[in-house]
């Protein structure tokens, strides 16, 4: 056994005697923890495909041994260290948690529900004692306490449904799926409906279904459901639009959030039609053919001519309606782009290769232009229609890639470039008429990169903060070559500052910006309950929003300590590099130096990555946490969301809890599925928002 690793181990064996001790203290709390009825399971639960790798991963030494095996060392047990005022209770696995074993909690476990309790108590008592002074008063007096008590009987009530475990069980299905799977029916509904109408008119009321039958039908039924389709799929790609809507009442009725999911609906029914339409012109075509093919003999007679728009005694030969005729030629090139349109958006090429999705995306412009052309020979003697059904939503898509454009023209002016670990740049721009919400979004443009290009990245400055920011992970090809560009000497801290005057000289701006948008996470308003999940660079929506409760709350200078809307944030930061936490720990260690958003917040940091054997040694000596220079501890392992959303049911019960989280996919699926399980026990309601990079 090398060297280290047998200190280490002797260290432990030196204070065996403190471990039963503490084991059997921890025995106890477990009991005390059932009796409260929080769960101290220690299987958390893997949010990763990869779940044959150890969590924690160590130093060379330490490989082989199952570090949650380990014992404790009694040092990191002591809670005096560190703040210990959380009301969540993480798994014993993630193991710096003097926390999961402490008394302090369970007894603040108990007074919260004790609290909760009382307060209903209470408020009863207080409706009661309004009553019987009302009661001692005049008629009038005893008619309003009459009317207080129904009012207050029917308030009761309606709590009592609307807070009730079943409706809230019903809510939570119709935020998570209902409203989706209604709108996709109605959708849905809305293609059948129109299908079916056109159909009987086409099979009933046109003479050309007498000659060509079913497959004429088909294809004109299908060519209607094209043109519906065509432009409906431009209306939720209108991102200043649903910018807007999000800040309206619509917002509640209507998951904005999912309105790609919608996009890729009317897709797939263009998908659907495209084949049913041309499926139904090839068998058309060939009845067409086969009929014109009659005047070479002398004893059958054509009667193409009488239903259709074409010349039977000049018509040309097979192939003219398939590949030589308008409607064949711009409907092949339709069908191509449509194919490449398709192809390209699926994720496993969109994921690697963003720009090819992105360019042959814009085969949507020839494609509107052809479909508008496509009836133009009027072969089925109808004027085409195509037009009529794409021209609002193209002008409308026109319009807003128009202010797109305006907006995008406008450089800013970039104060300051600062290098932070684990390849995060920040990057702070003056801000001239720019107004946001926490949680938005803007597209960075860098013409000395790449003319065209525009990249997504969420504002991590607060509204009231005198500039803008964002964080950069670097990861693909323009971020690698902003990175380059900004800091070529490779730094850390701050790398680029005061580019004002090198810019004003005639040099090109470096930056232009375009938004901002709105994104899920601006919805955090909305609620007096938080539970804040980041998982990476995916906490930047958060920073904006905490920044922002920070902002308003130096704003207050009253010791008014219930301006704050928001009751209790819970807030999850989980990354897999220790450095990781240095890009926000400033604005952190602010909330947390700050008594009146100290007793909102709760910060809870998982590192999921490496820990050195150094960590190890120094974790043990801090006054703070080591990593992250927080009062708040940093938790060893993945997060438990089962435990995190079962507590949280329990101390907010009978409450609404927005959750939001922004992180990969993976990671995303796991608290959506607990989320949805532990939504309405105790009647909490826990709605959830999310947000993939
Ligand atoms: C709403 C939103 C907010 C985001 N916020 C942040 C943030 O705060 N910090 C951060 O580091 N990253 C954020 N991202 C991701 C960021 O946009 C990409 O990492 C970045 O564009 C990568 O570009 P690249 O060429 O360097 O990498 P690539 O390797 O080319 O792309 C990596 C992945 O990034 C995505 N991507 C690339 N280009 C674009 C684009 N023009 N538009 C949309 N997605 C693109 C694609 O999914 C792609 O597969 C956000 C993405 C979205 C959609
Ligand atoms: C003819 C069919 C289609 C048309 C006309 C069309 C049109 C558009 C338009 C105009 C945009 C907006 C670009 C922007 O301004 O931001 C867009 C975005 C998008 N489309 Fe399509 N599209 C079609 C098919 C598809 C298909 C088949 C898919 C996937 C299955 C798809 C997935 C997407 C996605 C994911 C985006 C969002 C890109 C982003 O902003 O990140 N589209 N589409």
């Amino acid at each position: 056994m090398n060297l280290n690793k047998e200190l280490e181990l002797q260290e432990f064996q030196n204070q065996e005697q403190q471990q039963q001790q503490q084991q059997l203290q921890d025995q106890k709390l477990d009991q005390q923890y059932k009796d409260v009825g929080i769960s101290t399971t220690n299987d958390p639960i893997p949010y990763s495909q990869d779940d044959s790798k150890p969590f924690i991963s160590m130093h060379e030494e330490l490989k082989n041994l199952e570090f949650q095996n380990l014992p404790i060392p009694p040092t990191i047990q002591t809670p005096k260290v560190y703040r210990n005022t959380n009301n969540l209770v993480h798994s014993k696995n993630n193991i710096s948690i003097p926390i999961s074993l402490s008394q302090e909690n369970i007894v603040k476990l108990d007074k919260v529900d004790i609290e909760s309790n009382d307060q209903i108590n209470s408020n009863n008592t207080n409706n009661d004692d309004n009553n019987n002074n009302n009661n001692n008063n005049n008629n009038i007096n005893n008619n309003n306490n009459k009317n207080n008590i129904k009012n207050n009987e029917k308030i009761g009530l309606r709590n009592k449904i609307f807070k009730s475990k079943i409706f809230i069980k019903i809510r939570g299905w119709w935020w998570h799926r209902g409203i989706a799977t209604y709108i996709m029916l109605f959708y849905i509904a809305l293609n059948l409906g129109v299908g079916v109408h056109m159909f009987y008119n086409m099979y009933n009321h046109n003479k050309i279904s007498e000659f060509l039958g079913l497959s004429f039908c088909f294809s004109r039924t299908a060519a209607r459901l094209i043109n519906l389709n065509s432009a409906v799929i431009l209306l939720p790609v209108l991102r200043n639009f649903l910018s807007w809507l999000r800040g309206t009442i619509v917002n509640n009725y209507i998951p904005i959030d999912k309105h790609l999911n919608f996009h890729k609906l009317c897709a797939f029914m263009l998908f659907c039609c495209t084949i049913i339409h041309c499926v139904g012109h090839y068998i058309s075509f060939k009845k067409i053919n086969n009929d014109v093919a009659k005047i070479n003999n002398p004893n059958e007679e054509s009667i193409a001519g009488n239903y259709l728009n074409i010349d039977i005694g000049v018509f040309p030969d097979e192939k003219y309606l398939f590949f030589k005729s308008v409607p064949g030629i711009t409907g092949h090139i339709m069908v191509l782009i449509f194919i490449l349109m398709f192809t390209s958006s699926m994720w496993r090429i969109r994921r690697p290769m963003f720009e090819i999705f992105w360019y042959v995306h814009h085969l949507f412009i020839p494609y509107y232009i052809l479909l508008c052309f496509h009836g133009y020979s009027k072969i089925l003697k109808k004027e085409p229609q195509s037009w009529m059904w794409i021209i609002a939503p193209f002008i409308l898509y026109s319009i807003e890639r128009l202010i797109r454009i305006a907006r995008g023209k406008k450089t800013v002016i970039l104060e300051k470039a600062i290098m932070h670990p684990s390849k995060v740049l920040e990057l702070r721009m003056k801000r001239e008429n720019f107004n946001f919400k926490p949680g938005q979004y803007l597209f960075l443009n860098c013409p000395a990169i790449a003319y065209h290009e525009w990249h997504p990245f969420t504002i991590t400055s607060a509204p009231d903060d005198p500039f803008i920011s964002v964080h950069i992970n670097i990861v693909g090809n323009w971020t690698k070559k902003l990175f380059r560009l900004l800091n070529p000497d490779n730094k850390l801290g701050v790398i680029q500052e005061d580019l004002k005057s090198t810019q004003t000289r005639g040099k090109r701006r470096i930056l232009k910006i375009d938004g901002p948008f709105g994104a899920p996470a601006e919805n955090f308003f909305k609620y007096r309950n938080l539970v804040l999940v980041g998982a990476g660079i995916g906490v930047t929506p958060f920073s904006s929003i905490l920044r922002h409760l920070k902002n308003q709350n130096d704003k207050q200078t009253n010791a008014d300590e219930n301006h704050l809307k928001i009751k209790k944030i819970y807030f999850i930061w989980i990354s897999r590099q220790k450095n990781s936490f240095q890009w926000f720990t400033d604005v952190l260690a602010e909330l947390e130096n700050d008594e009146r958003i100290d007793s909102i917040l709760e910060i809870h940091i998982f590192l999921t990555g490496a820990l050195e054997l150094d960590d190890y040694a120094k974790i043990k000596n801090a006054e703070k946490c080591h990593i992250t220079n927080l009062h708040t501890k940093t938790l060893f392992g993945r997060p438990n969301f089962r435990s995190i959303f079962n507590q949280i049911t329990q101390l907010h019960q009978r409450e609404k809890v927005g959750v939001f989280y922004c992180g990969n996919k993976t990671l995303g699926k796991n608290i959506t599925k607990n989320c949805n399980k532990f939504n309405a026990k105790n009647n909490c309601h826990l709605i959830f928002h999310k947000e993939n990079f």
